[in-house]
């Protein structure tokens, strides 16, 4: 249902273009005529539609080529099927090339669309449309050449006049907008659109000035293209198109000075150049968009790269590798600056000094991988006996130290006793863990951390001598 009701709105929009094109050309012999906005739409219709949009081409072409301009019924099915061949064949050729029915976004899709989707199938349509003008005697046989230049640029004119412009509203992609964009956008339009009034209608023709006025149109448009959007720059283009075909009709305009029979043709060339400028400028822009948003995105990931590497090296330099804790650097870099913290507070501070019982015989036993077990098991029972806010490291093969701030002997004992329940529960066949630890609680001359750890170590020294025989079981 969908498609037959797009196939209508394609053949009201054709004879429709196509009605309003004869009756303002009226003036002037219009076969073929000078400027034809129904390519446009064909070409539009084909490429968005693809090939299930043909009948409505037809349906649009036939009508203007046997009702509007009268011609022979067999004449005008031939003509509207070159109408309808010549857009999708090219649309098709665009399709193929550029992979995209919004052939814009790559300076290649621009180029693709403009000799495959513009250039094509003018030829197409001229050649074979002269030919069948020729053999039904409507064109001279020695007015081929020009007949064939005029039905080519009007076609090729019609299509810039109103391809990209539909292709771009009828797609209805999104386009990103700038804060601001919508009134820049209105106030060149509107610029552009009072210049385009004034060069076009203000002036007769014998009094007008100069006739390269015209082509200071590409700087808005143009304008429009890299500041705002390409679509506001390609319906400013057709706008001012139309203004200008009007004004040349009405033998108003600079082009009547350059003293050419077909001043419309150059309005047509106009707008073919024009067309191209700002599609080419819109891929350039669009591609520039795209680099730097990959640019963008690359740096997104360089940036959490360098944040996850440098969170590992900070890892690799301040834990030790075998249990997670702090290593014997970064336990006395911290240890000093907790130390310090207490004597500015007066607040005790005590130190825990924790040696794995036994692990060379576990080690000759058992291997190293439970050398290292029993090692991380009284890295656990440290974790798990701490509060957060005492620091824990391993400063040596089997040694660990402890800080708690805040914490007298009293409370350093209680820990002490906590972390070799903690070690007893955990024992498991096979493997029975113990450890002997030293407390030592701040004094006033400990100036640095080496005195406070070394009276722990004393006390633990000699909790180890008590306690002979700790080590493995099976
Ligand atoms: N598996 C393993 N063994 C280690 C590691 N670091 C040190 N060791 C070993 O631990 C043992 C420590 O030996 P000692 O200092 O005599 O201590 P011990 O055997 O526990 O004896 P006591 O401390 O007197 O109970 C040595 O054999 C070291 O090779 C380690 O990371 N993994």
């Amino acid at each position: 249902m969908r498609t037959e009701w797009q196939n209508l709105s394609v053949a009201l929009a054709y004879a429709a273009a196509g009605f309003g094109t004869s009756a303002l050309l009226s003036g002037f012999s219009f076969f073929p005529s000078p400027f034809w906005p129904p390519a446009g739409i064909a070409l539009a219709a084909a490429l968005l539609g693809g090939t299930r949009l043909w009948p409505g081409i037809f349906a649009g072409a036939f009508f203007v080529n046997w009702r509007l301009f009268g011609l022979p019924l067999p004449l005008a099915i031939a003509i509207s099927v070159v109408n309808v061949a010549a857009p999708v064949f090219g649309a098709q050729l665009v399709r193929w090339t550029t992979h995209s029915k919004l052939p814009f976004a790559r300076l290649r899709q621009v180029v693709c669309f403009v000799v495959f989707g513009a250039i094509v199938p003018a030829c197409l349509a001229a050649s074979v449309g002269v030919a069948l003008a020729v053999a039904a005697s409507l064109v001279p046989l020695k007015g081929i050449d020009s007949a064939w230049w005029r039905w080519m640029l009007s076609e090729a004119g019609g299509i810039f006049l109103l391809g990209p412009t539909l292709i771009l509203w009828l797609a209805h992609r999104r386009e990103r907008r700038r804060r601001g964009m919508p009134w820049e956008a209105a106030a060149v339009a509107t610029a552009t659109l009072v210049f385009a009034v004034a060069v076009f209608l203000g002036i007769r023709a014998p009094e007008h000035p100069f006739e390269g006025l015209p082509y200071l149109l590409f700087g808005p448009v143009l304008w429009l293209t890299v500041r705002c959007s390409l679509r506001a720059a390609t319906t400013l283009l057709s706008a001012v198109a139309l203004i200008a075909i009007g004004g040349t009709l009405l033998r108003h305009g600079p082009f009547h000075l350059l003293g050419n029979s077909q001043p419309l043709l150059s309005v047509g060339l106009l707008v073919v150049a024009l067309g191209i400028s700002t599609l080419a400028m819109g891929a350039l822009v669009s591609e520039r968009r795209a680099a730097e948003e990959k640019l963008m995105r690359l740096n997104e990931t360089l940036e959490k790269r360098v944040a996850e590497r440098t969170e590992e090296l900070h890892r690799r330099a301040t834990r030790d590798g075998l249990t997670g804790l702090c290593n014997r650097a970064y336990f006395f870099e911290r240890g000093e600056t907790m130390l310090a913290d207490a004597r500015t507070s007066g607040r005790p501070l005590a130190a825990l000094i924790i040696d794995v019982d036994g692990l060379k015989v576990i080690n000759d036993s058992y291997g190293h991988h439970m050398g290292d077990a029993a090692i991380t098991r009284v890295a656990e029972a440290c974790r798990t006996g701490l509060r957060e806010g005492d620091l824990v490291g391993r400063i040596g093969g089997d040694e660990f130290a402890a800080l708690l701030p805040a914490t007298d002997e009293a409370g350093a004992r209680k820990v002490s006793a906590r972390i070799e329940r903690t070690l007893r529960l955990a024992a498991t066949p096979g493997l029975d863990v113990g450890a002997s630890i030293g407390v030592a609680v701040r004094a006033e001359s400990d100036t640095a951390l080496d005195a406070l750890l070394r009276r722990a170590d004393a006390a633990m020294y000699a909790e180890k001598q008590n306690r002979p025989g700790a080590g493995a079981e099976t």
